[in-house]
C-alpha cells in the first residue's frame, strides 16, 4: 500500500503553499485583475451589490444607470420622432434644439443626480428659453412625466420620475458644469445629430463618464439602427429611418472591459453581446462614414483620402455618433470627421461616448494629426481638430493619407 512519510508530508504541504501563493501573486500584480474580477463579480453578485471603491472601481453601477437612463431617454425621443410638431427652436449658433433634445436631457440628468449626486455634468443644451417660452416648457414637461421604463425595478434604480416642471427646468440647467481634467465629469448629448433626428436620419443619445478626463463609461442609444450587428449600413443611413421592429441599439462600454451591443427595449435591458471591429485585410475594400452635412466635416478633403487609400466604394453618410457605433459593430470601417471651418471646436458631447466604444471595440481614435482626443479641456475639444477612427491595425496608414491630403492644401 502506498503510504506517506511525515517529511514527504511536510514537503507536500510546502509545495502546495508555493503553488498558491504563486497563483495568487500573478492573479493580483496582473494588469487586467480588475477586470477579471469585475467579470467574476458580475456572474455570482447582484448588480447593485457590487462595490464601486475609487481603488478598484469596475464602473458596473455608472455602466448600469447610463444604459438604463439613455434607454428611458429614447422612450421620449421615439415618441417625439412620431410627432409632426417637435418644438423645434434655433440656438444662438443657429442650429436646432427640439421637445425631444430638452426632454432627454432633463429625463438623464435627474437619474445621473439620484445616483451619483456628487458628480458634474456637461450637458448640451440649457432651460434658459424655455424659462420664457412656458408653453414649449409645458409641453415638454407633459412628455417628461410620462416617460418612465416597463419595467418597476429598473425605474426604480434611475430614482424614479421628476417630480416637478420646475425640477425638470432645474435639472436641464445641471448640464452647466464647464468639465476639465480633474474628479468624475459626465458629457451628455441628449440628442446628437439633431438636424437628422428632424430629416428621419439617424441619431443617438449620447452618454460618457470621464474620471480625471479619460473616459471610462460610454453608452450610445440609437433608436434607428438595425438591432442586428452585421446588417449592410446603406440601408440605414440618409433619410427616411424608421424606429419599426427589429431596430434600436443601445452600445456600450467600460474602459478595459470591452465593448457590447444590445437591443434598446422599454424596461429592463435586453441581453448584451460583444461587439468588435471588421479586420480590414485590404484598406481598399473599407467602408467608411462621414457627416450628412457637409459644413460638420470635409466631404472633398475625405473623398480623396479615399481615393488615395484606393477606396472605390462610395461613402456612407450617416448622422450622429451612431457613425462610431456602426464602425465599432463592424458594420463599418472608418470614420472620418475633417475640419471645414478652421475657428469650430468639437465638443466633448459628440465624441466622449463613441471615442470609448470605437477603442473598446478594437479601434484607434485620434485627430487629423494622430493625437488621442483630450477631454480634460472643457466643453470642448480645443486640443483637436477632426476625428480619425479606424482598426488599431490600419490607423496609421489611414492617418497618413489624412496628414498627406491635408498637408498638400
Ligand atoms: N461646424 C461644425 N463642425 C463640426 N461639427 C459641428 C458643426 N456645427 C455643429 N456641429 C456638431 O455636429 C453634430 C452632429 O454632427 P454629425 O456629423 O454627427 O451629424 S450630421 O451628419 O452632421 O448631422 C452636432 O451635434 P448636435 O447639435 O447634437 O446635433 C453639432 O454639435
Ligand atoms: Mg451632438
Ligand atoms: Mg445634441
Ligand atoms: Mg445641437
Amino acid at each position: 500500500m502506498f503510504t506517506l512519510s511525515k517529511n514527504s508530508c511536510l514537503s507536500t504541504t510546502l509545495l502546495v503553499s508555493l503553488f498558491v501563493l504563486a497563483i495568487s501573486l500573478f492573479f493580483t500584480t496582473s494588469p487586467t485583475f480588475p477586470h477579471r474580477l469585475s467579470l467574476l463579480a458580475r456572474q455570482f453578485l447582484p448588480i447593485r451589490s457590487i462595490s464601486t471603491s475609487p481603488t478598484m472601481t469596475t464602473y458596473a453601477k455608472e455602466l448600469r444607470v447610463a444604459e438604463l437612463a439613455v434607454q428611458r431617454a429614447t422612450l421620449l425621443t421615439k415618441y417625439v420622432f412620431h410627432e409632426k410638431a417637435k418644438g423645434t427652436l434655433s440656438k444662438d449658433d443657429a442650429s436646432p434644439v427640439t421637445i425631444g433634445d430638452f426632454g432627454a436631457q432633463a429625463l438623464i440628468i435627474q437619474a445621473i443626480r439620484k445616483n451619483f449626486p456628487q458628480d458634474e455634468i456637461v450637458g448640451e443644451e440649457e432651460a434658459a428659453t424655455l424659462r420664457e417660452n412656458k408653453e414649449l416648457s409645458s409641453k415638454i414637461w407633459t412628455l417628461v412625466k410620462e416617460a418612465r421604463l416597463s419595467d418597476a425595478t429598473a425605474e426604480e434604480e434611475l430614482g424614479g420620475p421628476i417630480p416637478s416642471e420646475e425640477d425638470m427646468l432645474s435639472a436641464i440647467d445641471a448640464g452647466n458644469s464647464a468639465g476639465g481634467a480633474k474628479g468624475r465629469v459626465w458629457a451628455l448629448d441628449p440628442i446628437d445629430g439633431t438636424k437628422g433626428f428632424l430629416r428621419g436620419g439617424q441619431y443617438a443619445v449620447c452618454l460618457a463618464l470621464m474620471v480625471d478626463e479619460d473616459v471610462k463609461v460610454g453608452v450610445l442609444g440609437c433608436p434607428n439602427l438595425p438591432v442586428d450587428d452585421s446588417a449592410s449600413l446603406d440601408a440605414h443611413s440618409g433619410e427616411n429611418q424608421t424606429d419599426a421592429e427589429g431596430k434600436g441599439v443601445l452600445f456600450g462600454a467600460v474602459q478595459g472591459q470591452g465593448a457590447t451591443s444590445r437591443p434598446l427595449g422599454i424596461g429592463a435591458l435586453g441581453k448584451s453581446q460583444p461587439i468588435h471591429m471588421k479586420e480590414v485585410s485590404s484598406i481598399a475594400d473599407a467602408t467608411f462614414c462621414e457627416s450628412v452635412e457637409a459644413a460638420h466635416s470635409s466631404h472633398s478633403d475625405q473623398s480623396q483620402i479615399a481615393q488615395k487609400l484606393g477606396i472605390t466604394k462610395p461613402s456612407v453618410r450617416m448622422d450622429s455618433q451612431a457613425k462610431y457605433g456602426s464602425i465599432a459593430r463592424g458594420a463599418g470601417d472608418l470614420y472620418l470627421r475633417l475640419p471645414v471651418r478652421k475657428d469650430y471646436q468639437e465638443k466633448i458631447w459628440d465624441h466622449a461616448a463613441g471615442d470609448l466604444i470605437v477603442r473598446e471595440a478594437g479601434g484607434e481614435v485620434t485627430d487629423a494629426q494622430g493625437k488621442r482626443l483630450d477631454f480634460g479641456k472643457g466643453r470642448t475639444l480645443r486640443n483637436n481638430k477632426g476625428v480619425v477612427a479606424a482598426p488599431r491595425g490600419v490607423h496609421a496608414q489611414v492617418l497618413e493619407a489624412v496628414k498627406s491630403v491635408l498637408g498638400s492644401k
